[in-house]
């Protein structure tokens, strides 16, 4: 048995035992609550940067497939979990959970008391840990995550554009990290995707002759791209826009609404979140540790579409005039329900509906 540590920041320190990758790591350590979509919570690009605390107290007992990535790799910096299970059994497993990991070169501890530890994370509300082999390691040590620089993004985010299929309404996604899901969902709704980098100018997108533009999900701090606003704000005063979670976080704060770090954040498959327009209620997958605040945003503007119904936080807005759409939780679901999947099928009516029109300049606010 090879013994690993898990020291925060605030100097408690987690036991467990080794997996994966012997190099040691640091990231802020956040929880899931989801009881499954390991592989998918991990490939999510969202999770760049962070140490990634399973709650489900068994992980890896249906193994890794060829299937269900949202990324190419796996963007966790690391995994704490409890009971592994090394004999997975799924027709479609490829790889065990511990394989996936060496092959990656992703560090990990098994057999850690989770739930001590999401205690302490919800105590301290965020917080920085490192995994380390020896526990006189420093927590002094504990480097900052993000390079004020370079966001995170910057790492997960495409260098090229890449088209999709030739026909349908075409939709720019725009790429903070996007996770497959959203790729598949547009797809899977007959639309011709072109995936753009991030900090693609506004002409070279306006070339494209875009029907609709989907700003996508993301890791990291929405203010670290305060460079892209101008282009965010002209792009929906263009085109039919959906955002989600990072792309609805930088929506609002192209409006000038603000964000906050939240105490813990979500992070799970069971968020309850309320249509305010319709008054229904729906399960949500959920990934994100900013949020927009209320408060900020101009309602003369924005209508508050969704909340959640567990801490009554702001979870969608929708434009008063023109199709602008956002939400902060995943209707791509994986993992987690697809119960607001329907919110692609809005965006693809209004795509559609806009007849590949450019909206520009149509609008007076
Ligand atoms: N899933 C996401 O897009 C996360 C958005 C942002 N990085 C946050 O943590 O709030």
């Amino acid at each position: 048995m090879n013994t690993g540590y898990l020291v925060l920041e605030t100097g408690e320190i987690f036991e467990g035992e080794w997996i994966g990758s012997t190099k040691e790591m640091y990231g802020e350590v956040v929880f899931n609550t989801s009881m499954t979509g390991y592989q998918e919570m991990m490939t999510d690009p969202s999770y760049a940067g962070q140490i990634l605390s399973f709650c489900y107290p068994l992980i890896g007992n249906y193994g890794l497939n060829e299937q269900d990535h949202e990324s190419k790799h796996i963007a966790v910096s690391g995994v704490i979990l409890n009971e592994l299970c090394e004999e997975p059994s799924h027709f479609q497993s490829s790889h065990s959970f511990e394989d996936q990991l060496k092959e990656e070169n992703i560090p990990g501890l098994k057999n850690v008391d989770t739930r001590a530890l999401v205690a302490a994370i919800r105590k301290h509300q965020t917080v920085k840990g490192k995994l380390v082999h020896s526990k006189e390691e420093s927590h002094d040590h504990l480097k900052v995550l993000e390079d004020p620089h370079i966001p995170l993004v910057d790492h997960v985010s495409v260098k090229e554009f890449q088209t999709f299929q030739k026909h349908g309404p075409h939709v720019v996604l725009v790429d903070y990290g996007y996770k497959k899901s959203i790729l598949d969902a547009l797809l899977d709704k007959q639309c011709r995707v072109t995936i753009v980098p991030y900090n693609t100018p506004l002409d070279k997108i306006d070339e494209l002759e875009p029907d609709g533009i989907l700003l996508s999900n993301g890791p990291g701090d929405p203010m670290k791209l305060t460079s892209s606003f101008s282009t965010i704000r002209a792009l929906t005063e263009k085109y039919p826009t959906l955002g989600i979670c990072l792309g609805h976080q930088l929506i609002a704060l192209a409006y000038g609404a603000k964000t906050v770090k939240m105490p813990f954040g979500h992070r799970g498959g069971n968020h309850p979140v309320k249509d305010l327009l319709s008054g229904k209620v729906t399960m949500t997958s959920q990934n994100h540790g900013y949020v927009v605040v209320e408060e900020s945003v101009d309602e003369s503007i924005f209508q508050i579409q969704f909340r959640n119904v567990n801490d009554k936080s702001l979870e969608g807005i929708k434009h008063k005039y023109l199709p602008i759409q956002s939400v902060q939780f995943h209707p791509e679901g994986h993992p987690g329900p697809s119960d607001t999947t329907y919110i692609f099928q809005q965006f693809i009516d209004q795509v559609v509906s806009a007849g590949g029109e450019k909206l520009c300049g149509s609008v007076t606010l």
